[in-house]
């Protein structure tokens, strides 16, 4: 029985061969466009990730020599880190074994012997894994791009054939751990699985017991939907696990194996930590967070070209005007050797605070994050640039006692059951006064009132519900306490906003040059494991959004100025798609060369869209050659992507 189960086991989850599901007159859409074949080669390419991690140099801190130097030490350090945790890994079977579990017995021969026969790239590997065959291997590892001098590249390895006979439980069945897919999506990237990414496990995991960890993906609900059904806290032998997973369908979705960090019980009773530590990944790539923070970005290369395209030079105005993370903003801002000015807008508040500490850790001056809706960033009115003159934006102190007080609050808000006092001190001491105190000293008059509101809701303050506080001014339940942590840091929040400056958009023609890197159906990310949610009408909707977006963005260019669009997207609509409108549309708009050329020429021809009643055309013949097209297929392992140079003339 046992060896039947173990043939069945082995043949079902022997490697990682995900499907990528498609909405599927998305996928008809693009098998015409592609073709069908390169539609299939890119279906499949985009569940893998890159192989290259593709780190850009922060160069006015740093040099790309010291920081090859650096992470190869870093990514050999990182080897023999997996090394320590196989052996321990190997150590835990063996005293179990030695406890009298059979199972174990077998499955630590299985570890002994098995952990160092990783398939790599469909070849079983030496078994040699001696500390001096990992430092030779690594030489090379990490190298300077062969075009761009700030860019290193850091190869990883994969796919890896992954043996999950090292994880069979009693009976031969699979200890296993099922993640949520944006978790795996994270895994396949080079991260550990994170306590909210789990979804079920098998009935009994011990702590430092080795998993197989496998992704529960969404499936059809016969009605156009899409469902995932599993919900967080199953056990994988119930009935609502069973009913809602057959080993058909997972076949192919094991993404690796790890240790489990904590048991099952905890797993589930926790609101954070890891989970599972990765031992065998179906892709092997170093995580790079925290690595070298400021000297280093990890950022795509069709990124990093991007802003090379867009050729920014020291002293320049230039506007980024859909910024966030800042990737992009900060190399910008490197290029210019920080002299100059780039205006970086999001519509998101957060999202523009992400900007901000990004500038503060590469130690960028010449980047003022501004929350502002693109759409509206041509002014109308002949209003002034500056509303309020005196109050710069960006004001470092201010920015950064708010960053400070939303860490504070993040802590109240993530903080475990087993915290109660951090909630506590937190709120009453640290954000109470940093709120109050950031409300007085840094805006203006009529929001001073609102800061006494906020002190006056002290807990011993006689305006003070009686039920929200503990007779010694403690909050009365952890509830209250994030119940008032949320309302401060709203408040915090529009306090500590400096006057927004540019409050009715920027004046017309008033940049050197606009990057247009335009939110999208971002269907050339990778790893992608599920397609499925984007209809066209989805993807219409973002190529309107878009025209709608570079409608601005070519009013704001400086006649001769440059712009530059780009998108994540392999949907042609949302590129060659913008370009012939914007081609159409501004005569005095023209395509530009770019340098560099790393991509491959765009798509000429056109799409039927609303059931054939309308020709949506794309590039013309001759114009293929001017943009640049990254392909998920091509040598380069990249992620989808594409962009366009447009020169502005004067009119
Ligand atoms: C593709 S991401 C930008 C990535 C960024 N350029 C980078 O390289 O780090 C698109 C961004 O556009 C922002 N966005 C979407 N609509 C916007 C709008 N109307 N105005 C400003 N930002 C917008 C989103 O919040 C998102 O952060």
């Amino acid at each position: 029985m046992g060896e039947d189960r173990e043939m069945e086991f082995v043949d079902c989850y022997a490697s990682y061969r995900p499907r990528l599901i498609w909405d599927p007159r998305v996928s008809d859409y693009l098998s015409q466009a592609y073709g069908q074949q390169h539609f299939a080669q890119i279906s499949e390419a985009l569940t893998r990730p890159s192989v290259y991690s593709c780190v850009r140099v922060n160069t006015l801190q740093t040099t790309t020599k010291e920081v090859i130097k650096q992470l190869t030490r870093y990514v050999l350090q990182q080897q023999n880190d997996n090394q320590s945790r196989m052996l321990k890994q190997t150590e835990f079977q063996e005293k179990s074994s030695e406890a009298g579990d059979p199972h174990c017995a077998e499955k630590a021969d299985v570890t002994g012997t098995k952990l160092s026969r990783i398939q790599v790239g469909g070849t079983i590997s030496a078994e040699s894994t001696s500390e001096e065959d990992e430092g030779s291997e690594s030489c090379g590892i990490c190298f300077q791009h062969d075009v761009l001098d700030n860019v290193v590249m850091v190869k990883g390895k994969g796919p890896c054939s992954i043996d999950y006979t090292t994880v069979r439980g009693e009976g031969g069945v699979l200890k296993e751990v099922v993640v949520s897919r944006k978790c795996a999506e994270a895994v396949l990237r080079g991260a550990h699985v994170f306590v909210p990414g789990v979804l079920a496990c098998s009935g009994c995991i011990e702590k430092d017991e080795l998993v197989a960890v496998s992704v529960a993906m969404e499936r059809s609900d016969g009605e156009g939907g899409w469902f995932v059904g599993v919900t967080r806290g199953t056990t994988l032998s119930s009935e609502h696990a069973k009913s809602q997973f057959n080993d058909e369908d997972r076949s192919g979705w094991f993404i690796g194996i790890g240790r489990a960090m904590m048991t099952r019980a905890t797993l589930f009773r926790e609101a954070k930590g890891v989970a599972v530590e990765m031992v065998h990944r179906a892709y092997n790539l170093p995580p790079f967070s925290g690595v070298l923070s400021g000297d280093i970005f990890l950022q795509n290369l069709p990124s990093v070209v991007a802003t090379h395209v867009l050729d920014p030079q020291p002293g320049e105005r230039i506007l980024d005007m859909c910024a966030a993370p800042g990737g992009k903003t900060t190399g910008i801002a490197t290029l210019m050797g920080d002299k100059g000015e780039v205006i970086a807008l999001d519509r998101s508040h957060s999202k523009v605070l992400d900007i901000v500490r990004l500038a503060q850790e590469m130690k960028l001056t010449c980047i003022q994050a501004i929350k502002m809706d693109a759409l509206k960033s041509v002014r109308v009115e002949s209003t002034p640039d500056r509303i309020s003159q005196d109050k710069p934006l960006g004001e470092v102190s201010n920015t950064a006692r708010l960053t400070e007080a939303v860490a504070i609050d993040d802590i109240i808000t993530n903080s475990t059951s087993e915290e109660p006092n951090i909630i506590e001190e937190c709120s009453k001491k640290h954000l109470r006064e940093e709120s109050a105190q950031i409300l007085a000293e840094n805006v203006g008059g009529s929001k001073r009132d609102e800061a006494s509101t906020i002190s006056s809701t002290r807990p011993n303050s006689e305006a003070t519900p009686a039920k929200k506080f503990k007779d010694d001014g403690a909050y009365a339940s952890r509830k209250a306490a994030r119940k008032e942590a949320r309302k401060l840091k709203t408040e915090l929040k529009k306090a500590a906003e400096p006057e927004t400056p540019y409050r009715n958009g920027f004046a017309p023609q008033s940049f050197d040059r606009v990057l247009l890197d335009a939110p999208c159906s971002a269907l050339g990310l990778r790893p992608r494991l599920f397609a499925g949610q984007e209809t066209l009408d989805g993807l219409r909707q973002h190529a309107n959004y878009q025209r709608r977006l570079i409608d601005q963005a070519v009013q704001l260019v400086r006649p001769n100025g440059t712009l530059v669009y780009s998108t994540c997207t392999l949907n042609p609509g949302e590129n060659e798609g913008v370009v012939r409108y914007v081609l159409d549309t501004y005569p005095f708009v023209s395509l530009s060369p770019q340098h560099p050329q790393i991509g491959g020429p765009g798509l000429v021809g056109g799409e039927d869209v609303f059931d054939g009643a309308t020709h949506r055309p794309w590039l013309r013949k001759g114009e293929e050659q001017l943009v640049q097209r990254f392909d998920p297929v091509g040598p380069r392992d990249t992620i989808g992507f594409f962009v366009a140079k447009f020169s502005v003339a004067a009119h």
